[in-house]
């Protein structure tokens, strides 16, 4: 919608012939963002041919959906620019959403869009800065094409640390929910977020990335959006289980796969956060035992290196 109100030649596809259609009879995607119209020039299909003049591909689909979608249309996605909008890891692989565009497509020129943005807020058209990482030569032309007078893009080339940020913010931000659902506090909140802001670095650098990348926009600004809006579904799914309250399974909530791939893919690592989150949510231990697990650790000092 902004690239389309920003003058950009904007075609919205989804798979659903239905759900297309109706979008283009409303002039409105009513199921995710009512009363938010759509900008006269945006184009509408359900046809994924209409992309075939298209330089740049926006990919912003859940990402244990992402390697299917690109096998389905591979002739048709493998030339393009393909900016992966995902923010979670693969179940089952452990990969991140540009090493499942690598698996899938070799050699696809790929950029990861990134950091604290609800869609209705950018939709609105209301001030957001995100982060673009890429290591592709023409990543100044994306950054101006993507970046309009209210969507401010920052650039990057640690992709796998805007990613891993981008990912790992959703586990926390179930782990923040399940502590104020619970009725834990905004104390127990705050540790968690700063322990897990922690966790999140020593993974990071075990991927060989950045740390400083965590203090941008896709590592604390994701962190601190995600964590304490309820527009959030991580937090709300968080939220519900803490309150033992039913969730919705058909709200997508990137963090449970990604706590479950993390958790699996890294055994040798420091994540008590994640480890926990992910325990808890295939119920291998109650709430009691994980508050009791996190506190009764060893004691440890803040300020040594990890
Ligand atoms: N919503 C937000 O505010 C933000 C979302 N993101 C990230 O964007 C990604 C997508 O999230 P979001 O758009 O909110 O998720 P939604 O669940 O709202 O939408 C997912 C879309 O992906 C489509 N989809 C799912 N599987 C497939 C498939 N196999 N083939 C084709 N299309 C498919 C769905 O189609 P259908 O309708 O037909 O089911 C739906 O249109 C996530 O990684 C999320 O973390 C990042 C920042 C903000
Ligand atoms: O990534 C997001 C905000 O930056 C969206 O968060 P949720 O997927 O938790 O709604």
């Amino acid at each position: 919608m902004v690239m389309a109100q920003n003058g950009r030649d904007t075609t919205l596809w989804g798979r659903s012939g239905d759900t297309m259609a109706q979008m283009m009879a409303l002039r409105e995607n009513t199921r995710h963002l009512p009363g938010m119209p759509f900008p006269d020039c945006l184009k509408v299909s359900d046809d994924i041919d209409q992309i075939q003049n298209k330089a740049v591909v926006l990919l912003a689909v859940p990402t244990q959906s992402l390697r299917s979608v690109l096998e389905s249309h591979a002739s048709r996605l493998h030339d393009r620019m393909l900016v992966v909008c995902c923010k979670g890891m693969e179940r089952g692989t452990g990969h991140s959403a540009t090493e499942v565009v690598e698996a899938v497509l070799p050699g696809a020129r790929t950029a990861v869009l990134t950091g604290p943005s609800f869609a209705a807020d950018i939709a609105a058209g209301k001030p957001t800065a995100l982060t673009l990482a890429t290591n592709d030569p023409e990543a100044e032309g994306l950054q101006a094409l993507l970046s309009t007078p209210r969507l401010r893009l920052y650039l990057t080339n640690d992709v796998v640390g805007a990613q891993l940020g981008g990912a790992l913010k959703n586990v926390i931000a179930i782990a923040a929910g399940i502590a104020i659902g619970a009725g834990l506090g905004e104390s127990a909140r705050a540790a968690l977020m700063t322990r897990g802001f922690a966790e999140m670095g020593r993974l990071v650098a075990a991927r060989g990335a950045k740390r400083e990348t965590l203090f941008g926009l896709s590592g604390f600004g994701d962190l601190v959006l995600t964590c304490t809006s309820t527009q959030s579904r991580n937090l709300r799914h968080g939220l519900a289980v803490g309150a033992e309250q039913p969730i919705d399974p058909a709200m997508t909530v990137e963090g449970v796969m990604t706590a479950h791939a993390v958790a699996e893919a890294s055994s040798g690592d420091d994540l008590p956060v994640t480890r926990m989150v992910s325990a808890l949510l295939k119920h291998q231990v109650t709430l009691a035992e994980a508050i009791d697990a996190l506190m009764s650790r060893p004691l440890h000092r803040e300020d040594a290196p990890d």
